[in-house]
C-alpha cells in the first residue's frame, strides 16, 4: 500500500496524539490521496462515546477531522510546488490556525468512517481546505480548516 501523508513527516514531527506514527497511545490516523483530494478512514472505538451510547463524541469528530486537514494542506501545497511527497526536500509542516465544524448528525462509533479533504484555496503560507466525515455514505459533519505553513 501507498505511503501514508503522516508516515512523511519527520520524526520530530511524529508525536501528535491524533496521528502520529510516533505515539503509541494514540489515534495514528493515516491519510491518502485519492485522486485531487485526500482520504483517511477510522473506526472510532466504543470508549470514545459522546452523551449517547453508540455516537461519538464531538472532540473526537473534531479531532479526526484536524488532523486530516494538516496532513492535506501538507500534501496539497507540495503537489502545487510540482513534486510528490517523498520526492527532493521535507515536505512543509502545516498547523491548524483555524477549525469550524458543522456537526449535521450523530456519528456512529464501531463502524468505519471516512474523512475527505479538498482543496479550497491556496495563498503563500494559507491553505484552505473543505473536510467531510461520513458513515456509510452519509456525511455526519462538515469542517472547514486554515492551516498555515510552520514556520521553523
Ligand atoms: C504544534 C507544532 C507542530 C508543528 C509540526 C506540525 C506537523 C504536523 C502535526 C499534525 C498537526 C495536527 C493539527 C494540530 O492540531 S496543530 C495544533 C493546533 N494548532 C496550533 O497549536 C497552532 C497555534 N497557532 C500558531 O502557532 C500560530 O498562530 C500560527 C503558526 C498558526 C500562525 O502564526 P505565524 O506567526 O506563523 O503567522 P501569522 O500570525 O502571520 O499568520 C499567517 C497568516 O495566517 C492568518 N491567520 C493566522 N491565524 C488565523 C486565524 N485563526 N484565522 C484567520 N487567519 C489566520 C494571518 O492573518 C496571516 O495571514 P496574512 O496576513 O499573511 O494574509
Amino acid at each position: 500500500m501507498t505511503r501514508a501523508i503522516q508516515d512523511y513527516y519527520p520524526e520530530r514531527f511524529s508525536h501528535c496524539f491524533g496521528c502520529g506514527r510516533n505515539n503509541p497511545h494514540g489515534h495514528q490516523l493515516k491519510s491518502y490521496w485519492k485522486g485531487d483530494e485526500t482520504i483517511a478512514r477510522f473506526t472510532i472505538a466504543p470508549m470514545y462515546s459522546g452523551g449517547v451510547p453508540g455516537n461519538a463524541y464531538g472532540g473526537m469528530v473534531a479531532s479526526l477531522i484536524d488532523c486530516h486537514g494538516t496532513a492535506s494542506a501538507a500534501a496539497f501545497a507540495c503537489r502545487a510546488q510540482g513534486h510528490e511527497l517523498g520526492e527532493g526536500a521535507e515536505p512543509v509542516r502545516f498547523v491548524t490556525a483555524s477549525l469550524t465544524i458543522d456537526y449535521l448528525r450523530p456519528t456512529p462509533v464501531g463502524k468505519e468512517v471516512t474523512i475527505t479533504g479538498r482543496l479550497m484555496s491556496l495563498e503563500g503560507r494559507k491553505v484552505r481546505v473543505a473536510l467531510a466525515l461520513a458513515a456509510g455514505g452519509t456525511v455526519c459533519a462538515r469542517g472547514e480548516m486554515l492551516a498555515v505553513q510552520f514556520r521553523e
